[in-house]
C-alpha cells in the first residue's frame, strides 16, 4: 500500500527550512507516542542545512531519537565533505546523546565490508525480524537527479538485494566513491521527505514526479513503497517548466 504523496511549496528557502524543521519534529514526536522511540535517517547536501539546525532549536525528546545516515561520502567524518560530519555541526544544538548517532564508515578503506556492516546495524536497531522502517527520512535530489548515492546509468537504483550499498567513483563525474541506502530501505520510510530547492532543481524534480526507468532518473525510486511521500519545494524549484 502506497502512504500518498503531497507537495508543499515554500515562498523562500527559510520557509523551507521552516517546514522541513516542523515536518521532521513532528514525525519524531509521532514515533515516540507510537514507539518509544524515533528512527531518523538524515540526507545530506547543502539544502537540509537550516532545516537541521532549526530542528535542533526545537523542544523535543531527543534522548529518544537515533540518528542514521542515508548516504556518504568516503571521507573521514571529520572532512568538510562528509555528510556525517555536516550534519553533526547542524544539530550541535540539540543535546541529543552521543550514543544516540549511527554514521556510515566513509573512512573505510573496504568500503562493501562497511556497508555490509551498516546493514547489519540496521537490522540490529530495527529488530531482526522487523523492517527497517524509520520513521523519517530526509532525501534530496542532485542535479542529475540522483537521490541518497543513487546516480543515473550506473544501476544502483536497481539494488534490491541489500539496504546497504558500496558505490564506486566515477572519475569522469570527480565524484568519491559512496556508501548509500538502497530503493527497498528508502520505500520502506513511514515518512519520506525530498527537499529541493532553486531553480535548477525544476527540471529533475519534474522528470523525478513522472513514471519512467529509475536508472535513468534515480530519484524516482522515492514513489515507491509504502511510506508517506512529501515533496518540499521552493517556489523556484517547483515552477512548472
Ligand atoms: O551528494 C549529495 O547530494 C544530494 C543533493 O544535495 P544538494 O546539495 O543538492 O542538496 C544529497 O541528497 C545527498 O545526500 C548527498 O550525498
Amino acid at each position: 500500500m502506497n502512504g500518498g504523496e503531497e507537495t508543499l511549496v515554500a515562498a523562500d528557502a527559510a520557509e523551507l527550512a521552516r517546514l522541513g524543521a516542523e515536518l521532521i519534529a513532528r514525525a519524531i514526536a509521532a514515533a515516540i507516542d507510537a514507539r518509544g522511540v524515533a528512527r531518523i535517517a538524515l540526507s545530506g547536501g547543502s539544502t537540509p542545512s537550516e532545516a537541521y539546525q532549526r530542528l535542533a532549536a526545537l523542544s523535543l525528546p531527543w534522548a529518544q531519537t537515533e540518528w542514521f545516515w542515508v548516504d556518504e561520502r568516503a571521507v573521514a567524518p571529520d572532512h568538510p565533505r562528509s555528510n556525517y560530519g555536516a550534519a553533526r555541526r547542524d544539530l550541535a544544538a540539540a543535546p541529543i546523546p552521543e550514543e544516540r548517532f549511527f554514521r556510515m564508515e566513509g573512512e573505510s578503506p573496504d568500503l562493501a565490508g562497511a556497508a555490509a556492516r551498516y546493514e547489519r546495524l540496521l537490522r540490529a536497531r530495527f529488530g531482526v525480524a522487523s523492517a527497517v522502517s524509520f520513521d523519517v527520512m530526509t532525501l534530496g535530489i542532485g542535479d542529475d537527479a540522483h537521490t541518497a548515492s543513487l546516480f543515473p546509468g550506473t544501476g544502483a537504483a536497481g539494488i534490491e538485494d541489500r539496504l546497504v550499498a558500496a558505490i564506486p567513483a566515477q572519475p569522469d563525474k570527480g565524484l568519491e566513491p559512496r556508501l548509500t541506502l538502497t530503493a527497498p530501505v528508502i520505500q520502506e520510510a513511514r515518512l519520506k521527505l525530498l527537499l529541493a530547492r532553486g531553480a535548477g532543481k525544476r527540471g529533475v524534480v519534474a522528470q523525478a514526479k513522472r513514471p519512467g526507468p529509475a536508472d535513468e532518473v534515480p530519484a524516482r525510486v522515492v514513489r515507491g513503497g509504502p511510506g508517506r511521500l512529501v515533496w518540499l519545494l521552493d517556489a523556484a524549484a517547483a515552477q512548472a517548466g
